[in-house]
């Protein structure tokens, strides 16, 4: 039983935790025709390529300020609810653009699901912007630019997600400079979908102080002692590596190998409802599946802290709830 347990979340997509119930009554008040990619309460999609589409297909139905406010605010909620005291949220002000809403009315609505659930239970959450490879280094360059501009103090970091068969890291080194120049923390999907070789990229090109997922990287021992020595923190969700068969099973699954070669592993549910999990069922499932006591946990836990994008005050205020 994990349920007792504070909970800290590094990376989960924005309107990838969109509740199909929500995105349904979305969908009808739009008169948008969802049935493609929801069906029985469940999101439909059958490999990485079609959950992208899925995910961009179900974020359309999220339209006004107040459509993010109430994402936001219902996503922190349920985060709440399960005893989690810190939520990073990956967001794409960029689709804000693409909708015709505006990235700034976008990150104001998701500011405002972050201070009415703040208020209601002392969540804390910080903001991710990410762009995405299958828009292009341009995209990804105009979201970095907009993340070190916006001058918001819930923006605190920047990550490249999205198609990570398209380009290489090397092509994103401009977004990675912006954002680090601008003082914002840097993760980047890498070690995914791709082998370990697309995290050795994001080493030599970028660097970043964490990395999302990152599991692959147990294809090459060298790299996971990289890996080690640097002290990368990887953002690992089991559940939804799981839902994209990276790997087969929770017993092929490299979470406990990678902790005991000395890397820094947190736990983060991805886009709980997509991959049938949530930050609830990702602790159980490093209790149940992987067999970590509840020290450990709260060990991860720990390092999610002090990984974490925040200031240091608030870093201290979240190490002492623990
Ligand atoms: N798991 C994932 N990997 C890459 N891009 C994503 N965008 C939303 N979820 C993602
Ligand atoms: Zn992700």
């Amino acid at each position: 039983m994990t349920s007792h347990l504070k909970k800290v979340e590094l990376h989960c997509h924005l309107e990838g935790a969109a509740p199909p119930a929500l995105t349904e009554a979305q969908a009808q008040k739009y008169g948008i025709d969802i049935s493609g990619q929801l069906r029985d309460g469940a999101y439909i999609w059958h490999d990485f390529a079609s959950f992208l589409e899925c995910y961009d297909k179900v974020s359309e139905v999220y339209k006004t300020e107040e459509d993010y406010a109430l994402l936001t605010e219902t996503y922190l909620d349920e985060l709440a609810a399960i005893n989690t005291i810190y939520s990073e949220l990956i967001v794409s002000p960029d689709h804000g653009k693409r909708i015709g809403l505006g990235a700034d009315a976008y990150i104001a609505g998701v500011c405002e699901g972050i201070r009415r659930a703040r208020e209601k239970s002392g969540i804390e959450a910080r903001l991710i912007v990410t762009g995405e490879r299958h828009f292009g280094p341009e995209s990804v360059i105009g979201a970095a630019e907009y993340a070190a501009k916006a001058g918001n103090p819930l923006i605190t970091g920047f990550n490249l997600a999205g198609e990570e068969r398209m380009g290489r890291v090397a092509d994103y080194i401009r977004a990675f400079d912006i954002a680090r120049d601008a003082g914002l923390g840097l993760t980047i999907h890498a070690g995914e979908v791709c082998g370990a070789f697309s995290v050795a990229d994001a080493l030599d090109a970028v660097r970043p102080a964490r990395i999302g997922h990152g599991v692959r990287a147990v294809e090459d021992l060298d790299l996971v002692k990289r890996l080690a020595d640097l002290g990368t923190v990887l953002e690992v969700c089991p559940g939804s590596n799981i839902a994209l068969r990276v790997f087969p099973d929770f017993a092929s699954h490299p979470l406990r190998r990678l902790k005991e070669a000395g890397v820094q592993v947190t736990i983060s549910s991805d886009d709980p409802p997509f991959f049938h999990t949530s930050l609830e069922r990702e602790y159980a499932l490093a209790a149940e599946a992987f067999g970590f006591g509840d020290a450990e946990i709260d060990a991860m836990t720990r390092t999610a802290i002090e990984a974490a994008f925040v200031d240091e005050e608030t870093r201290r205020a979240l190490l002492a709830r623990l």
